[in-house]
């Protein structure tokens, strides 16, 4: 898995751009060789704000990135001056690599990052400034859940009235307006407002006790610090002269407000004059208005930043016109929107593909076909599709039948590694390691595994800590020396045990252990693994599976830091006599290699974008590595395939309900946001473009009967070849869906019941001869059982399948091996059982 190293955002150049030939030989008329004239002007373009505004496909991105090679290459710019912001860690790790491919190992000490790790590694720099620690922690969404959770409770609030999502969602909303705790109780207006200022202030105190900050706080705070302390915004404006900005459309208040600070508006008497800004966006791709993103930034650029200059592109070199007309045709239906004609000179190419299938089986069945029909026929590689659902659960029932068929596919997204349950448990260890004040992470390991510090205990010392307003790290340590009040002697015994395992542990980031190696200590010494090993729960399996890849990733990521110091102490003379007025790189960032450096890509990675799940397939370069150079099918959801492009995209889950998402229907303003959103999604598409849609989907462990989507209806008929249309015959109930989709007496919907309901009677289906081994499922699947198939197992004895579920590592089945008992059993690793 290399994917963690894809998101790493330093030292760019020095590790992939070794790859490339140093200082490749690109001159400027190269830069400007295969542009269009637009393109060329904004590439070229010298001095005030900069605006690209255009629609999908039109090469946005690649005038970003060609502008930053020219920057380096004609007009002399050392890479240190440059910053350059995108959306997803996935989109800087391409930018990093084009650039590099472009420049070479110049690259180096260039920023390129997402708005959050730009904002990280600021504020480390700057954390004497702020008076913090350094090491500050980085809560994600379910940490800010539970410190609100905590909130709510001291603060008696009513859990239904004021649920901690509510609460954090509110207060997340205030951080994106930058609006801070004073602020929000003064403008509260409602009951509700009152109450959520309130938890936002106790919420705030106790995220600075913690030494922590949520992902809004990032931006938030590197706001404060520009504003607060003008030599500081200063500082930066000196350094990053140029400051570039991809999908400019998404966004918020804090996030513009943040741009402005760093390049400045105007000439001060003493400080630099302003950088030069370069946004590109798209107004119709604004997807993330929940996260705050609006449109008014493109709208208003002029005005923001006075004395700006637009620019306008027009073509789409991305897609056939088949797929522009079909996009053009749904986005037209928003209103308030500024029209822009987009044309292409690819012609008009394949029609779309639809499919209405009769259930999500089917669906799945269809486009596992079409991706193996294609494949069969040279058309495509696997690599070279795509497939996107509305939400990650839909991601389920495609990973079902691919496995099944040895399609071989990762997920981007989705059940992400880093939020399972045991993941998050050994991080919030290394948390505290790092950072003794992690509050959440603290409580969260106080009694994982059981210790005897039970619910009593904690508040008792939560309490304690409360009354003395002192931190809950220090009240245990109060706690020891038996200075709470109302402790038990057997929660005291048992709280100054932790507090010695902890302090041990410590010891070891201290002496300078690799952090792999304290974190194995960390299983070893609290027990940690010695419980799962001996749970006969096959899901404990699967954790310590997952537990041993963090300790991989962190083995990884030591020895990466390791090559990238060799790789850079090497490289040294490069830069010789390139100083910008300071590269004091370093101040304040974690040492490379350091548990405060992975514990910062780690909250990182968890961000917009997130790697594959380790069993969602092993990829490569985007997943070219495969023997047979066929690559694996991506899936996701439409919010992470922003940016991208695909030669063939499955559109699936066309449905009022699905997609549109239910919570959109009715929503005037929320339904432009997903008519957008299909906008992106058919827009990735270069070649061929599929959209399918399920009659009946269950949702809930419901089976719900959906009709079409509303943007199926405005594709133009014309570019549509319906390979199968809803029966015209009367409408299916949902009541009879249920007996196709469930087998009686398992109540699993499982692929195999799906299959044999509607997917075996496509005829695309019985293009499959045996299944095929997917290059991704080399080591993962090792038996392949269906429900009906007979075992041999060598302890159980015969048995008969009755039903199988999750997914390659997760795979299971359950058995019944008649008087020996029904037993679920993991169908990876050593299974002492034969398929007869
Ligand atoms: N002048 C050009 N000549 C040839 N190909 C081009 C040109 N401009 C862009 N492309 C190609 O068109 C595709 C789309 O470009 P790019 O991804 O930069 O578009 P974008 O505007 O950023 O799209 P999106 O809005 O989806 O982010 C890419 O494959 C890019 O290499
Ligand atoms: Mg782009």
């Amino acid at each position: 898995m290399n994917t963690l190293f894809d998101l790493l955002p330093e030292p760019a150049g020095s590790g992939r751009a070794g790859a490339s030939p140093a200082g490749s030989a690109h001159d400027h008329a190269d830069l400007l060789d295969d542009l269009n004239p637009a393109q060329r002007a904004a590439v070229e373009h010298q001095g005030r704000p900069l605006l690209v505004v255009a629609g999908a496909g039109s090469g946005k991105t690649r005038v970003l990135t060609r502008r930053i090679a020219y920057l380096l290459a004609a007009r002399d710019v050392h890479p240190g001056q440059i910053m350059a912001i995108t959306f997803t860690n996935k989109a800087a790790a391409e930018m990093r690599e084009r650039v590099a491919d472009l420049v070479g190992r110049r690259a180096g000490p260039m920023w390129v990052s997402t708005f959050h790790s730009m904002c990280v590694r600021l504020l480390r720099r700057e954390a004497k400034t702020l008076e913090m620690t350094s090491n500050f922690s980085i809560y994600d969404a379910d940490d800010s859940r539970r410190l609100m959770t905590l909130v709510g409770r001291d603060l008696d609030l009513d859990p239904k009235r004021y649920s901690a999502r509510a609460l954090a969602t509110h207060v997340s909303n205030w951080k994106n307006e930058l609006i801070d705790p004073d602020a929000a109780a003064q403008a509260a207006a409602s009951d509700f407002d009152r109450k959520a200022a309130e938890a936002y202030r106790e919420y705030q105190r106790r995220l600075v006790q913690a030494g922590a900050m949520d992902f809004d706080d990032l931006i938030m705070r590197t706001v404060e610090l520009f504003q607060a302390f003008p030599d500081v915004a200063e500082h930066y404006r000196r350094r990053f002269r140029h400051v570039l900005v991809d999908e400019y459309q998404d966004t918020n208040h804090a996030q513009y407000t943040l741009v402005r600070e760093l390049v400045g508006t105007e000439p001060t008497e003493s400080g630099p004059a302003p950088s030069e800004l370069c946004v590109v966006g798209d107004a119709d791709q604004s997807i993330y208005a929940f996260r705050g993103a609006t449109i008014r930034n493109i709208e208003e650029f002029e005005r923001d930043f006075p004395n700006a200059r637009s620019i306008l592109l027009e073509q789409n070199y991305r897609s056939t016109q088949t797929i522009l007309s079909a996009a053009n045709a749904v986005i037209a239906r928003n209103s308030g929107r500024r029209d822009k004609r987009l044309w292409t000179d690819a012609g008009d190419g394949e029609r779309i593909v639809g499919y209405v299938a009769d259930n999500e089986h089917d669906e799945a069945a269809f486009v596992a076909g079409e991706i193996d029909a294609l494949a069969d026929r040279g058309e495509a590689k696997y690599s070279d599709v795509a497939v996107f659902y509305r939400t990650n659960n839909q991601s389920r029932v495609f990973e079902e039948i691919f496995i099944r068929l040895g399609l071989p596919y990762r997920v981007v997204g989705g059940v992400r590694f880093y939020e399972r349950k045991e993941v998050r448990d050994a991080l919030a260890y290394l948390r505290v390691l790092s950072n003794p004040e992690d509050t959440v992470s603290l409580r969260r390991i106080l009694n994982v595994p059981k210790r005897g510090i039970g619910d009593r205990a904690e508040a008792v010392v939560a309490t304690h800590a409360e009354r003395e307003r002192i931190s809950f790290a220090a009240a245990l340590r109060d706690a020891v020396d038996g200075r709470v009040p109302l402790l038990n002697p057997r929660s005291q015994k048992a709280i100054t045990a932790f507090v010695e395992l902890v302090d041990g542990l410590r010891e070891l980031v201290d002496e300078g252990t690799d952090v792999a190696d304290v974190l194995e200590a960390v299983l070893d010494r609290t027990g940690y693994r010695a419980e799962l090993e001996e749970s006969r729960d096959p899901q404990d399996a699967t954790r310590l599976e997952n537990l041993d890849e963090l300790v991989t990733v962190a083995r990884e990521f030591t020895e990466f830091a390791q090559t990238v110091q060799a790789e850079s102490a090497g490289q040294d003379g490069d830069d010789a006599g390139e100083t910008v007025d300071d590269l004091d790189e370093d101040v304040g960032v974690p040492e490379p290699g350091s548990l405060p450096a992975f514990l910062e890509r780690v909250s990182l990675v968890a961000d917009a974008d997130s790697i594959p799940s380790p069993d969602g397939g092993e990829d490569g370069e985007d997943g070219e590595d495969g023997d047979d150079d066929q690559g694996v099918v991506t899936l996701m959801t439409v919010h992470t395939a922003k940016g991208l492009e695909y030669p063939v995209v499955f559109c699936t889950g066309w449905e009022d309900g699905v997609f549109p998402h239910l919570r959109a229907l009715g929503e005037p303003k929320e339904l432009a946001e997903e008519r957008r959103l299909a906008y992106v999604a058919i827009t990735r598409a270069q070649r061929r473009l599929y959209v399918s849609r399920a009659l009946v989907r269950t949702a809930w462990g419901q089976p719900m009967s959906n009709p079409a989507s509303r943007f199926l209806d405005e594709i133009p008929e014309e570019l549509v070849d319906w390979r199968r249309q809803e029966p015209t015959r009367q409408a299916r109930s949902p009541r009879e869906a249920t007996t196709w989709g469930r087998r009686p007496g398992t109540g699993s919907d499982s692929a195999q019941a799906g299959l044999a309901a509607g997917g075996m009677r496509t005829t695309s289906f019985q293009g499959f001869s045996a299944p095929r081994r997917g290059d991704a499922w080399k080591n993962t699947v090792a038996l392949k059982l269906d429900v009906g198939d007979r075992v041999n197992h060598d302890k159980y004895g015969l048995g008969t399948v009755v039903a199988t579920e999750g997914a390659g590592p997760r795979a299971t089945a359950t058995i019944d091996f008649g008087s020996a008992g029904t037993v679920r059993l993991m169908l990876i690793g050593s299974v002492p059982m034969v398929k007869l």
